[in-house]
Protein backbone atom coordinates (compact mmCIF):
# COMPACT_ATOMS: atom_id res chain seq x y z
CA UNK A 1 0.00 0.00 0.00
CA UNK A 2 1.43 3.82 -0.81
CA UNK A 3 0.29 5.90 2.15
CA UNK A 4 -0.51 8.75 0.91
CA UNK A 5 -0.75 12.74 2.95
CA UNK A 6 -2.75 15.64 0.90
CA UNK A 7 -1.89 19.20 1.64
CA UNK A 8 -5.49 21.21 0.85
CA UNK A 9 -7.11 18.43 1.55
CA UNK A 10 -10.16 21.11 2.60
CA UNK A 11 -9.96 22.67 -1.19
CA UNK A 12 -11.41 22.31 -4.09
CA UNK A 13 -8.76 19.75 -5.76
CA UNK A 14 -7.81 18.32 -2.13
CA UNK A 15 -11.60 16.78 -1.68
CA UNK A 16 -11.22 15.02 -4.96
CA UNK A 17 -7.74 13.89 -4.30
CA UNK A 18 -8.92 12.16 -1.03
CA UNK A 19 -11.78 10.47 -2.25
CA UNK A 20 -9.49 9.25 -5.15
CA UNK A 21 -7.01 7.99 -2.80
CA UNK A 22 -9.48 6.22 -0.78
CA UNK A 23 -11.24 4.47 -3.71
CA UNK A 24 -7.45 2.93 -4.73
CA UNK A 25 -7.42 -0.02 -3.54
CA UNK A 26 -3.19 0.08 -3.66
CA UNK A 27 -3.14 3.50 -1.54
CA UNK A 28 -3.87 4.51 1.88
CA UNK A 29 -4.94 7.80 2.77
CA UNK A 30 -2.83 8.53 5.97
CA UNK A 31 -3.66 12.09 6.96
CA UNK A 32 -4.56 15.82 5.37
CA UNK A 33 -2.99 18.74 5.73
CA UNK A 34 -4.88 22.08 5.74
CA UNK A 35 -5.82 25.28 7.98
CA UNK A 36 -9.50 24.62 7.29
CA UNK A 37 -10.59 21.40 9.31
CA UNK A 38 -13.12 19.72 7.47
CA UNK A 39 -15.35 16.96 8.29
CA UNK A 40 -13.82 14.18 7.35
CA UNK A 41 -12.69 10.62 9.66
CA UNK A 42 -9.24 11.01 8.97
CA UNK A 43 -6.72 12.85 10.71
CA UNK A 44 -6.21 17.05 9.90
CA UNK A 45 -2.72 18.72 10.85
CA UNK A 46 -2.26 22.88 10.05
CA UNK A 47 0.90 22.04 9.01
CA UNK A 48 3.56 19.62 6.78
CA UNK A 49 5.55 19.22 10.02
CA UNK A 50 2.71 18.61 12.26
CA UNK A 51 1.12 16.00 10.00
CA UNK A 52 4.96 14.43 9.53
CA UNK A 53 5.65 14.06 13.70
CA UNK A 54 2.47 12.18 13.91
CA UNK A 55 2.42 10.36 10.68
CA UNK A 56 4.99 8.71 7.84
CA UNK A 57 3.66 8.65 4.18
CA UNK A 58 5.48 7.60 1.45
CA UNK A 59 4.20 10.67 -0.68
CA UNK A 60 2.81 13.70 -0.20
CA UNK A 61 0.49 15.43 -2.68
CA UNK A 62 0.24 19.16 -3.30
CA UNK A 63 -3.14 21.44 -4.01
CA UNK A 64 -2.55 24.25 -1.43
CA UNK A 65 -2.04 27.75 -3.09
CA UNK A 66 1.47 29.10 -5.29
CA UNK A 67 2.09 31.08 -1.71
CA UNK A 68 2.51 27.88 0.40
CA UNK A 69 3.56 25.02 -1.50
CA UNK A 70 7.27 25.60 -1.39
CA UNK A 71 7.37 25.75 2.33
CA UNK A 72 5.01 22.45 2.25
CA UNK A 73 7.99 21.19 -0.04
CA UNK A 74 10.67 22.07 2.35
CA UNK A 75 9.08 20.43 5.07
CA UNK A 76 9.00 16.97 3.35
CA UNK A 77 11.39 16.72 0.73
CA UNK A 78 14.75 16.58 3.10
CA UNK A 79 12.66 13.70 5.30
CA UNK A 80 12.39 11.24 1.91
CA UNK A 81 9.15 11.65 1.24
CA UNK A 82 8.52 11.72 -2.84
CA UNK A 83 6.02 14.89 -3.52
CA UNK A 84 3.16 14.84 -6.52
CA UNK A 85 2.55 18.80 -7.14
CA UNK A 86 -0.33 20.23 -8.88
CA UNK A 87 0.01 23.83 -7.08
CA UNK A 88 0.97 26.16 -10.03
CA UNK A 89 2.49 29.48 -9.60
CA UNK A 90 6.64 27.85 -9.26
CA UNK A 91 8.97 29.41 -11.63
CA UNK A 92 11.53 26.83 -12.88
CA UNK A 93 14.05 27.82 -10.90
CA UNK A 94 12.35 27.42 -7.54
CA UNK A 95 11.20 23.97 -8.58
CA UNK A 96 14.83 23.27 -9.03
CA UNK A 97 16.17 24.67 -5.99
CA UNK A 98 13.33 22.55 -3.99
CA UNK A 99 14.08 19.31 -5.93
CA UNK A 100 18.07 19.72 -4.40
CA UNK A 101 16.81 19.68 -1.33
CA UNK A 102 15.24 16.05 -1.86
CA UNK A 103 17.83 13.30 -0.64
CA UNK A 104 18.85 10.31 -3.47
CA UNK A 105 15.93 8.38 -4.34
CA UNK A 106 13.48 10.86 -3.28
CA UNK A 107 11.06 12.44 -6.35
CA UNK A 108 9.87 15.92 -6.95
CA UNK A 109 7.17 15.26 -9.67
CA UNK A 110 5.69 18.74 -11.24
CA UNK A 111 2.66 18.88 -13.04
CA UNK A 112 1.12 21.58 -14.29
CA UNK A 113 -1.95 19.85 -15.22
CA UNK A 114 -3.15 16.34 -14.65
CA UNK A 115 -5.41 15.40 -17.65
CA UNK A 116 -4.29 13.47 -20.55
CA UNK A 117 -6.04 16.13 -22.42
CA UNK A 118 -4.17 18.94 -21.78
CA UNK A 119 -1.16 17.27 -22.16
CA UNK A 120 -2.26 16.25 -25.67
CA UNK A 121 -3.00 19.80 -26.64
CA UNK A 122 0.40 20.69 -25.03
CA UNK A 123 1.76 18.07 -27.72
CA UNK A 124 -0.53 19.49 -31.04
CA UNK A 125 1.39 22.88 -30.18
CA UNK A 126 4.71 21.92 -30.19
CA UNK A 127 4.03 19.83 -33.33
CA UNK A 128 1.58 23.09 -34.77
CA UNK A 129 4.53 25.80 -33.72
CA UNK A 130 7.19 25.94 -36.08
CA UNK A 131 4.63 25.60 -39.30
CA UNK A 132 3.04 28.78 -37.85
CA UNK A 133 4.29 32.59 -37.59
CA UNK A 134 1.67 33.56 -35.23
CA UNK A 135 0.56 31.76 -32.04
CA UNK A 136 -1.53 33.01 -29.25
CA UNK A 137 -3.25 31.60 -25.77
CA UNK A 138 -6.30 31.97 -23.91
CA UNK A 139 -7.32 30.49 -20.76
CA UNK A 140 -10.46 30.49 -19.17
CA UNK A 141 -10.79 29.57 -15.41
CA UNK A 142 -13.05 29.96 -12.39
CA UNK A 143 -13.09 33.07 -10.78
CA UNK A 144 -11.84 32.13 -7.79
CA UNK A 145 -8.15 31.21 -9.39
CA UNK A 146 -5.09 32.72 -7.07
CA UNK A 147 -3.11 32.56 -9.97
CA UNK A 148 -2.60 34.33 -13.46
CA UNK A 149 -1.84 33.23 -16.67
CA UNK A 150 -2.37 29.77 -15.35
CA UNK A 151 0.47 26.92 -15.34
CA UNK A 152 -0.96 25.57 -18.00
CA UNK A 153 -1.23 28.51 -20.08
CA UNK A 154 2.76 29.05 -19.13
CA UNK A 155 4.08 25.61 -20.12
CA UNK A 156 2.06 26.01 -23.60
CA UNK A 157 3.80 29.04 -24.31
CA UNK A 158 7.27 27.76 -22.55
CA UNK A 159 6.78 24.96 -25.12
CA UNK A 160 5.86 27.00 -28.41
CA UNK A 161 8.43 29.38 -27.49
CA UNK A 162 11.30 25.82 -27.45
CA UNK A 163 9.61 24.84 -30.89
CA UNK A 164 10.01 27.70 -32.66
CA UNK A 165 13.24 27.80 -31.81
CA UNK A 166 13.27 31.55 -30.26
CA UNK A 167 11.26 33.09 -33.56
CA UNK A 168 9.79 36.20 -32.17
CA UNK A 169 5.57 36.33 -33.20
CA UNK A 170 4.74 38.15 -36.39
CA UNK A 171 1.43 39.40 -35.08
CA UNK A 172 1.26 43.43 -34.05
CA UNK A 173 1.96 43.41 -29.99
CA UNK A 174 2.44 45.78 -27.36
CA UNK A 175 3.19 48.95 -28.97
CA UNK A 176 -0.36 48.99 -30.67
CA UNK A 177 -2.75 49.07 -27.41
CA UNK A 178 -4.18 52.53 -27.35
CA UNK A 179 -3.64 54.61 -24.29
CA UNK A 180 -5.58 53.50 -21.07
CA UNK A 181 -5.86 49.59 -22.51
CA UNK A 182 -2.82 48.79 -21.59
CA UNK A 183 -2.52 44.30 -21.24
CA UNK A 184 -5.08 44.56 -24.36
CA UNK A 185 -2.54 41.96 -26.26
CA UNK A 186 -2.10 40.18 -23.44
CA UNK A 187 0.89 39.37 -21.10
CA UNK A 188 4.01 37.88 -22.84
CA UNK A 189 5.22 35.03 -21.88
CA UNK A 190 8.56 33.40 -23.38
CA UNK A 191 7.01 36.04 -26.37
CA UNK A 192 4.13 34.24 -26.74
CA UNK A 193 0.69 36.46 -25.82
CA UNK A 194 -1.36 34.38 -23.28
CA UNK A 195 -4.60 36.09 -21.93
CA UNK A 196 -6.52 35.28 -18.85
CA UNK A 197 -10.05 35.21 -19.00
CA UNK A 198 -11.82 34.71 -14.81
CA UNK A 199 -15.72 33.33 -14.93
CA UNK A 200 -18.33 31.76 -12.77
CA UNK A 201 -18.97 28.87 -15.09
CA UNK A 202 -15.68 27.58 -15.77
CA UNK A 203 -13.47 24.82 -14.49
CA UNK A 204 -10.42 25.13 -16.98
CA UNK A 205 -10.82 25.45 -20.57
CA UNK A 206 -7.71 26.45 -22.76
CA UNK A 207 -7.19 27.18 -26.21
CA UNK A 208 -4.39 27.90 -28.22
CA UNK A 209 -4.65 29.80 -31.48
CA UNK A 210 -2.34 29.31 -34.39
CA UNK A 211 -1.82 32.03 -37.47
CA UNK A 212 -0.45 31.66 -41.25
CA UNK A 213 -1.51 33.45 -44.30
CA UNK A 214 -5.03 32.73 -44.82
CA UNK A 215 -5.44 30.59 -42.25
CA UNK A 216 -6.12 29.50 -38.63
CA UNK A 217 -5.35 26.07 -36.31
CA UNK A 218 -7.28 26.42 -33.22
CA UNK A 219 -6.53 23.65 -30.05
CA UNK A 220 -9.43 23.83 -27.88
CA UNK A 221 -9.17 21.60 -24.23
CA UNK A 222 -12.16 21.74 -21.51
CA UNK A 223 -11.70 20.09 -18.07
CA UNK A 224 -15.88 20.28 -17.17
CA UNK A 225 -15.12 18.22 -13.88
CA UNK A 226 -12.41 18.30 -11.08
CA UNK A 227 -12.51 14.04 -11.45
CA UNK A 228 -10.66 14.72 -14.87
CA UNK A 229 -7.38 15.04 -13.02
CA UNK A 230 -7.19 12.08 -11.33
CA UNK A 231 -6.18 9.18 -13.23
CA UNK A 232 -3.22 11.73 -13.78
CA UNK A 233 -2.90 12.06 -9.75
CA UNK A 234 -2.97 8.46 -9.41
CA UNK A 235 -0.32 7.87 -12.25
CA UNK A 236 1.83 10.43 -10.76
CA UNK A 237 1.52 8.76 -7.25
CA UNK A 238 2.11 5.32 -8.40
CA UNK A 239 5.18 6.48 -10.65
CA UNK A 240 7.04 8.84 -8.13
CA UNK A 241 8.29 5.47 -6.05
CA UNK A 242 10.59 4.94 -8.57
CA UNK A 243 12.01 8.31 -9.77
CA UNK A 244 14.72 10.46 -8.19
CA UNK A 245 14.64 14.17 -8.40
CA UNK A 246 12.68 16.81 -11.08
CA UNK A 247 10.07 15.35 -12.92
CA UNK A 248 7.90 17.84 -14.62
CA UNK A 249 4.95 17.12 -16.96
CA UNK A 250 2.48 13.97 -16.82
CA UNK A 251 3.98 13.54 -20.42
CA UNK A 252 6.76 11.55 -18.22
CA UNK A 253 5.00 8.54 -16.77
CA UNK A 254 1.69 8.30 -19.62
CA UNK A 255 2.43 5.15 -21.72
N1 LIG B 1 -1.98 20.67 -11.89
C1 LIG B 1 -3.31 20.54 -12.08
O1 LIG B 1 -3.76 19.70 -12.89
C2 LIG B 1 -4.24 21.38 -11.30
C3 LIG B 1 -3.73 22.34 -10.48
N2 LIG B 1 -4.54 23.12 -9.71
C4 LIG B 1 -3.87 24.01 -8.78
O2 LIG B 1 -4.01 23.48 -7.47
C5 LIG B 1 -4.02 24.55 -6.53
C6 LIG B 1 -5.24 24.40 -5.63
O3 LIG B 1 -6.41 24.64 -6.37
P1 LIG B 1 -7.86 24.57 -5.67
O4 LIG B 1 -8.08 23.23 -5.07
O5 LIG B 1 -8.83 25.09 -6.66
O6 LIG B 1 -7.67 25.66 -4.48
P2 LIG B 1 -8.48 25.82 -3.13
O7 LIG B 1 -8.27 27.24 -2.68
O8 LIG B 1 -9.88 25.31 -3.30
O9 LIG B 1 -7.75 24.82 -2.10
C7 LIG B 1 -6.50 25.05 -1.51
C8 LIG B 1 -6.58 24.61 -0.04
O10 LIG B 1 -5.27 24.64 0.53
C9 LIG B 1 -5.40 25.26 1.81
N3 LIG B 1 -4.11 25.72 2.31
C10 LIG B 1 -3.65 27.00 2.44
N4 LIG B 1 -2.41 27.01 2.99
C11 LIG B 1 -2.11 25.70 3.25
C12 LIG B 1 -0.97 25.06 3.80
N5 LIG B 1 0.11 25.75 4.22
N6 LIG B 1 -0.97 23.72 3.90
C13 LIG B 1 -2.04 23.00 3.49
N7 LIG B 1 -3.15 23.56 2.95
C14 LIG B 1 -3.17 24.90 2.82
C15 LIG B 1 -6.40 26.36 1.54
O11 LIG B 1 -6.85 26.97 2.73
P3 LIG B 1 -7.30 28.54 2.63
O12 LIG B 1 -8.56 28.56 1.85
O13 LIG B 1 -7.48 28.97 4.04
O14 LIG B 1 -6.18 29.29 1.97
C16 LIG B 1 -7.46 25.56 0.80
O15 LIG B 1 -8.29 24.83 1.68
C17 LIG B 1 -3.96 25.84 -7.34
O16 LIG B 1 -2.61 26.28 -7.42
C18 LIG B 1 -4.43 25.40 -8.72
O17 LIG B 1 -3.89 26.20 -9.75
C19 LIG B 1 -5.89 22.99 -9.75
C20 LIG B 1 -6.47 22.08 -10.59
C21 LIG B 1 -5.69 21.18 -11.41
O1 LIG C 1 -6.67 26.49 -10.68
C1 LIG C 1 -7.18 25.62 -11.43
O2 LIG C 1 -8.38 25.31 -11.37
C2 LIG C 1 -6.31 24.94 -12.40
N1 LIG C 1 -5.01 25.13 -12.34
C3 LIG C 1 -4.03 24.55 -13.17
C4 LIG C 1 -3.32 25.64 -13.97
O3 LIG C 1 -3.01 26.69 -13.39
O4 LIG C 1 -3.05 25.42 -15.15
C5 LIG C 1 -4.55 23.41 -14.00
C6 LIG C 1 -5.94 23.63 -14.52
O5 LIG C 1 -5.89 24.63 -15.48
C7 LIG C 1 -6.90 24.00 -13.38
Amino acid sequence: MIKVAVAGCAGRMGRTVCDAVRAANDMELVCGIDPHRPEVDFPVYPTVAAALESWTADVLVDFTQPSVVADNLREALPAGVDCVVGTTGLSNETLQELAALAPDGTCLFYAPNFTTGAVLMMEFAKAAAPYFPEAEVIEFHHCNKKDAPSGTAVRTAQIIAEARGGRASEAPGKETEIEGAEGARGALVDGVPVHSVRSMGYVASQEVIFGSLGQTLSIRHDSWDRTSYMPGVLLGIRSVGSCDGLVVGLENFMA
